[in-house]
């Protein structure tokens, strides 16, 4: 199984972001480079997810570029992102309850077909036979590849929660992504579901080679599985670098420690309670 997309690089730069008078993001810079696994973290109201929409092209920086590959994309719109080789997951599950999990996961796939939806939802025409190709390639790449081949044909709002997210991933797949954003992958699942997805993205970037960019709360999985990890706090980037340097950062434990429990946050700076 394999992805053919080139991997992309990411490079962010001098990124600023303003609500009103609140200033969510200032002045941010860092790289993803091609093929890598990179976490962004932070305390709550850090700015993240504002970086995140800021990436996936929901938010407009008022300062600053997003370079793909060299190419500035802060002005283009989501799906011309997703042209380029963009594919995201949501904190929030972003599926059709009541589709099949083949349709759900095809349909991230029309983002790039010639035909349109409705000719591939009715088979009509020429979309019947792009239909039928886009079934197989879908079954062999992703369904196996994801061991969800047992489900395909289950209703999505059918699913356990950490299915559901195995399934969002596997719609981001089927977009051929350059560079996959993952939307806090592991949130609210428990620790078998949180070891099984942080195994897969593994697997997506060994197997695929693709770019990874995700935002986590859950400090033992990041650890494990990031080649980078970018830390925010306050919308400013505090400390980049290979997870175990970040982790001992005086910064990064100082900013940690003044947003909640400290015992619990050195806990889970250190990876022990991450997985929970
Ligand atoms: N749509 C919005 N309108 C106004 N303020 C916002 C909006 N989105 C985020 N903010 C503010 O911007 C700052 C950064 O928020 P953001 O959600 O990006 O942080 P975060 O690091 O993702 O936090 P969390 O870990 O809690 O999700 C916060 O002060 C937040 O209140």
């Amino acid at each position: 199984m394999t992805n053919m997309e080139k991997p992309a690089r990411l490079d962010v730069e001098g990124l600023s972001l303003s609500f009103g008078g609140l200033k969510a993001i200032s002045d941010v810079s860092f790289s993803v480079e091609p093929g890598s696994i990179t976490a962004l973290i932070g305390p709550n109201g850090a700015g993240k997810t504002s970086m995140f929409n800021c990436i996936s092209g929901f938010y407009k920086p008022q300062q600053g570029a997003i370079r793909c590959d060299g190419k500035d994309v802060s002005r283009l719109h989501p799906p011309q992102r997703a042209k380029m080789g963009f594919a995201r997951t949501f904190q929030n599950i972003a599926l059709f309850r009541g589709m099949t999990v083949l349709d759900n996961i095809k349909l991230g796939r029309h983002a790039h077909m010639k035909t349109n939806l409705l000719q591939a939802l009715t088979y009509f025409g020429p979309a019947a036979r792009e239909e039928v190709e886009l079934r197989a390639e879908v079954e062999r790449d992703i369904i196996d590849f994801l061991e969800i081949n047992h489900i395909r044909h289950m209703p999505v709002g059918a699913l356990s929660y950490g299915l559901q997210k195995r399934v969002e991933l596997a719609r981001a797949l089927a977009m051929k992504p350059r560079i996959l954003l993952l939307d806090e992958p592991v949130a609210g699942m428990n620790r078998e579901e949180t070891e099984d997805m942080a195994r897969f993205i593994l697997d997506v970037k060994e197997e695929w080679g693709t770019t990874i960019l995700m935002v986590e709360h859950d400090m033992g999985m990041v650890m494990d599985i990031s080649d980078h990890v970018v830390v925010l706090n306050f919308g400013q980037v505090i400390a980049s670098g290979l997870p175990h340097e970040v982790q001992q950062d005086p910064q990064v434990v100082a900013a940690y420690l003044g947003s909640g429990d400290p015992a619990a946050l050195m806990k889970r700076l250190a990876g022990e309670a991450g997985m929970a």
